[in-house]
């Protein structure tokens, strides 16, 4: 596909989104319908629509409107790239400009050129203060693409050498001891040897190092609460040697889980809901709550715009009654450890705050947030105990 034609494909995909569709389901639409695109091609475009999902407000003030054609105006603008260089027309380019597209378009200013909805700056500047401007600015950028040695399976050393001869080039991350960053090859990761022989995952900076800092003690009971894909308890089990557990409302989505677990090297029993009550006590329960994602917007940044306040509250509810729930099932001397990747304090502080004053026998041992930076998302990582 030639570059017009590639714009011409993210128009149509975000002209669905703007629509309501989800982005990945407009993405897979669009693609089953191309089938002369290759896979650069479909890079390519989900580069473009991603990019202006993530700059969707400054896109739409440079490029004068906020359909599909209006946004890649824009983000073409926001680029150094003059669109009418793209928009002429040939083949299955988008249509040449018009006197109107090539005159309008403003420079964003405000909360346009922040990229953010009116309703959230607040939330930023409660929650980050003088760090607020600079957090939203970080959101506007593609995501450091992270991995996750698996020190069972080798050194960093030896993965980087692996992948190296992979060619995936990365540079060791000083935010987590088993953390690299990919800066080229990024796209063979998936289909790696190393990737294939569980000697790295993908995974966060920040995810990594709030794993580091959580303590496990050989042969604790460890349960992850929120497993998902299980990114977290198989950081966790890279590091001890204890028995682990995985539980989520929505167990499919620990589906590839056995396969994940079985390529890391270690084991960790799915727990249906019914089923915790005869594996309690544990040593630690992890709860990585469901929450806004503010602090991964980056690397989903639809959730941006899809996010409402009344959304916002529920997950809070929903975050209060997660650690409710599973206070009791943390044996003495044990620690329940809250997590969100979420940079809002209503998410963090407010909810663990809530926790406290409605159970009095517990107290705050630790709590680390980890802000939006060049190696990872926005995290919170609260450490529970009794007493
Ligand atoms: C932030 S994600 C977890 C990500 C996962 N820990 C990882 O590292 O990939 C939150 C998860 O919590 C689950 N969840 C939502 N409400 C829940 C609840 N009430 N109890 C348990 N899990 C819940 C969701 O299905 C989702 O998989």
């Amino acid at each position: 596909m030639t570059p017009g034609a590639r714009v011409a494909a993210a128009i149509s995909v975000l002209d669905a989104v703007r629509a309501g569709e989800a982005a990945e389901k407009a993405l897979t639409g669009w693609a089953r319908g191309a089938r002369y695109a290759g896979s650069k091609d479909r890079a390519a475009v989900r580069d473009h629509v991603f990019d202006v999902l993530r700059r969707w407000r400054s896109c739409a003030a440079l490029g004068g409107g906020d359909d599909g054609r209006h946004l890649m105006i824009g983000a073409m603008r926001s680029e150094g790239i003059d669109p009418h260089t793209v928009f002429t027309g040939d083949g299955h380019a988008p249509t040449a400009l018009t006197e109107p597209e090539r005159a309008g378009g403003h420079v964003p200013v405000g909360l346009d050129a922040l990229d953010l909805p009116d309703w959230l700056w607040p939330h930023f500047e409660t929650s980050l203060g003088a760090s607020a401007e600079g957090a939203a600015e970080m959101l506007r950028h593609r995501a450091p693409v992270m991995l996750r040695v698996n020190l069972r399976r080798g050194t960093v050393a030896d993965a980087q050498a692996q992948l190296a001869s992979e060619g995936i080039d990365t540079t060791t991350a000083d935010i987590a001891k088993s953390a690299l960053q990919a800066i080229s090859g990024e796209r063979k990761i998936a289909g790696s040897v190393a990737y294939a022989e569980g000697l790295v995952e993908l995974q966060d900076g920040s995810s990594q190092a709030a794993m580091e800092a959580l303590q496990i003690t050989k042969g604790a009971r460890v349960l992850d609460y929120c497993a998902g894909g299980g990114g977290k308890v198989l950081a966790l089990a890279a590091r001890a040697d204890a028995a682990w557990y995985a539980h989520d409302i929505a167990p499919q989505r620990m589906n590839d889980l056995p396969a994940r677990a079985k390529r890391a090297g270690v084991e960790v029993t799915r727990l249906e809901t019914g089923a915790i009550a005869r594996a309690e006590p544990f040593d630690l329960v992890l709860c990585d709550a469901p929450c806004s994602g503010s602090g991964t917007w980056r690397r989903s940044p639809e959730a941006k715009w899809r996010l409402t306040p009344e959304r916002l509250e529920d997950l809070t509810q929903i975050q209060y009654e997660i650690l409710a729930r599973t206070a009791p099932r943390v044996s003495d001397g044990g620690c329940l450890a809250y997590a969100t990747c979420s940079v809002f304090k209503q998410e963090n502080e407010a909810v663990v705050a809530r926790f406290l004053q409605e159970h009095p026998s517990w107290r705050l041992g630790q709590q680390r947030t980890w802000p939006i930076s060049g190696a990872g998302d926005g995290f919170c990582l609260a450490q529970l105990v009794r007493g």
